[in-house]
């Protein structure tokens, strides 16, 4: 794996139109990131925060809630993504909401021409204006990676679709709107959900995961939506869905994925400190991080 790690903060909560997740990249610093990637012994960068409008200033309604906003941020996040890769570093991205996942996504696949993703999440994202219940674009990030949904979000960049359908799975599915699971039919999308991680395992899950994001791409991105485990484990989080991943099976995952030495990029969003207890879940992430990069307890 790359040895050199920037990270790129990104306050966003536009997205999700909630306060409190844009404090998600201040929480995971103040959890100890730098340390933990430190003592791993990676060179770290800590590039600071892109630069997000405050909700405050606008007001919108809509399919697609902040849509310019949104727009603009992700389009910083791509450029900061994709110097950081050029320069030859890892980018890791600390959100702010689901929605930054178009920005990062579009910022790596400048890169990498064919680019596998491993979406963990209780959610799909895979709904586009015509389909969201809420009108929030974090939940309709990866439909936009795909080419779905708002032209300005779908061609992000410049560049369109960012990913194919064979090239991704989803871990931790257990809330899918209605036109999310058309799509997912419609287009064959790979979706482990807590059925299949309870009946096989989530060893077995990671396996066949990394083998499919893998088989045809030249890197692998993984996107965290911190929600994707049980709440109970990751309680800051805007919309918590129960019955998800535990902490353990989280870990064993990023574990098993570190292993495999494919990724090329990361980013976990959705740490929303004033739904959270005590840093709690900016604290499981930057354990989880430190999984992904290769901790090991011996
Ligand atoms: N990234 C997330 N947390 N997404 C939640 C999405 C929730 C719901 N499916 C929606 O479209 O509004
Ligand atoms: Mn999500
Ligand atoms: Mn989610």
């Amino acid at each position: 794996m790359n040895d050199k790690i920037s990270v790129i903060g990104v306050p966003m909560d536009l997205g999700a139109d909630r306060r409190g997740v844009d404090m998600g990249p201040s929480a995971i610093r103040y959890a100890g990131i730098a340390k933990k990637l430190e003592r791993l012994g990676f060179d770290l960068k800590d590039t600071g925060n892109i630069n997000v409008p405050q909700p405050e200033m606008y007001v919108e309604a809509g399919k697609y809630k902040y849509l310019e906003q949104v727009v603009k941020a992700n389009e910083q996040l791509a450029e900061a993504v994709s110097k950081e890769i050029g320069d030859g570093r890892f980018p890791l991205v600390l959100g702010g909401d689901h929605s930054i996942a178009i920005g990062t996504i579009a910022g790596v696949a400048k890169h990498v021409q064919n680019l596998g993703v491993i979406w963990f999440d209780a959610h799909g994202d895979l709904n586009t204006g015509e389909t969201s219940p809420s009108g929030n674009i974090h939940g309709m990030s990866l439909a936009a990676c795909l080419g779905y949904g708002h032209e300005r979000l779908v061609s992000l960049g410049g560049f369109f679709p960012k990913l194919k359908p064979e090239n991704i799975v989803i871990i931790g599915a257990r809330d899918l709107d209605p036109g999310e699971r058309a799509l997912i039919k419609e287009i064959g999308l790979n979706v482990y959900t807590m059925h299949e991680i309870d009946k096989l395992g989530m060893a077995r899950v990671m396996e066949e995961a990394i083998k499919q994001v893998s088989r045809e791409t030249d890197g692998v991105h993984l996107s965290l939506d911190l929600d994707g485990l049980d709440p109970h484990d990751a309680p800051g989080v805007g919309t918590p869905v129960i019955g998800g991943i535990s902490y353990r099976e989280s870990h064993l995952a990023l574990e098993i994925l570190a292993e495999a030495d494919v990724l090329v990029s990361a980013e976990f969003v959705e740490v929303n400190p004033i739904l959270d207890r005590e840093n709690a879940t900016a604290q499981v992430a930057v354990e989880l991080i430190g999984s992904a990069f290769g901790e090991k307890l011996l």
